[in-house]
């Protein structure tokens, strides 16, 4: 059995707009491993939700998926039929999404829709399905679990929604959880349960966690491994501790610069902003896709970047900041 549950190699999105193809993904690469967390970070529109919507095979249909190799357990995605996607998807690898009302069908009670799902890939009795779901309900932290189960979704709170697609996603005991922005929806205090209830759950199950966040402060809690979005490309990929402590990339440095710390204040009084804009997606970026915004840009940075790496696994995509 491979030690790498999901390869994501060479993994491009073009998107057909009015405006010309907007490249959303620029030819990423990353793999993910049985049992860790990594975290894909980065402003909003870089191509994070692309990403995780390629792979789940989710992808609106104006955009259009190309890879190298896309595989789950040793199985190439590309090459699936829609039958073999749907035998994985919900079952193997789920997702749990920013909106629960994505997920749930307002139409049926909660009992249905975990019922269901289970029945529908593991070929089991009624009373196994309504066992196994109400003991994820009560896993996920929700109460007279068993009479939930006749209740539809708009009687939960967003809160407790949430909880119930988590359940949903773990119902089929899958190897791979993706979660994009799974708290944004709710409220700060519950954000933070919710984020806790996910870290415990996934390292208690063993599930494999790809997980989607612009919040720097939860990766340095959460993830074993991250990966910086800019722009559509991965500009610098670690370990945790080793991105945090010595980051390469400066669009990493600015990140970790804006979380909030206890005690430290900017010039002005304000928390620190990354100055300018993203560059548009549509069409080609020459150079560096960072330079504009960068506060070390040099001429040099027009050409493209090398990608740089340490022993640790550490890999940067900047030309000024080499790996000697
Ligand atoms: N249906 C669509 N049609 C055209 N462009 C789109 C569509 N969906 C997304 N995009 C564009 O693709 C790019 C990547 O979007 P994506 O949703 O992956 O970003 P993101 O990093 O997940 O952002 P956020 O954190 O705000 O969810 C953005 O420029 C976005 O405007």
């Amino acid at each position: 059995m491979t030690d790498t549950i999901l390869e994501v190699d060479g993994l491009s999105v073009d998107i057909a707009t009015p405006r010309g193809t907007l490249h959303a993904v620029r030819d990423i690469s990353f793999s993910v491993r049985r049992g860790e967390t990594l975290c894909l970070v980065g402003e909003s529109g870089c191509g994070k939700s692309m990403t995780s919507l390629a792979i789940m095979d989710l992808l609106p249909k104006a955009a259009k998926r190309n890879a190298r190799r896309l595989a789950f357990a040793g199985q190439d995605l590309s090459k699936a039929s829609k039958r073999q996607i749907n035998a994985l998807r919900g079952n193997r690898m789920a997702m749990i999404f920013q909106e629960p009302m994505t997920a749930l069908n307002p139409a049926y009670t909660i009992g249905n829709q975990l019922i269901e799902a289970y029945r529908q890939h593991k070929n089991a009795s009624e009373a196994e399905a309504r066992e196994r779901a109400i003991f994820l309900l009560s896993k996920v932290g929700i109460a007279s679990a068993a009479e939930r189960l006749g209740q539809y979704p708009h009687q939960l709170s967003g809160g407790l929604r949430q909880r119930v697609m988590i359940a949903m996603a773990l119902m089929c005991g899958p190897e791979l959880l993706i979660a994009d922005e799974p708290t944004t929806a709710l409220d700060v205090t519950i954000q933070a349960q919710i984020l806790r209830l996910l870290a415990d759950l996934q390292r208690e199950l063993g599930i494999a966690m790809l997980l989607i966040t612009h919040d720097l402060g939860i990766v340095a809690r959460i993830a074993d491994r991250v990966a910086v979005m800019y722009a559509g490309q991965i500009v610098e990929e670690g370990p945790t501790a080793s991105l945090f402590q010595s980051p390469k990339h400066p669009y990493t440095q600015g990140l970790i610069d804006c979380i909030p710390v206890p005690g430290r204040t900017v010039p002005g009084g304000r928390l620190g902003v990354i100055p300018g804009v993203v560059p548009s997606l549509v069409g080609d970026i020459r150079g560096c896709s960072f330079r504009d915004r960068c506060s070390r840009t040099q001429p040099i940075c027009s050409q493209a970047p090398p990608v740089y790496e340490t022993p640790d696994g550490q890999r940067w995509r900047c030309i000024l900041e080499d790996a000697a």
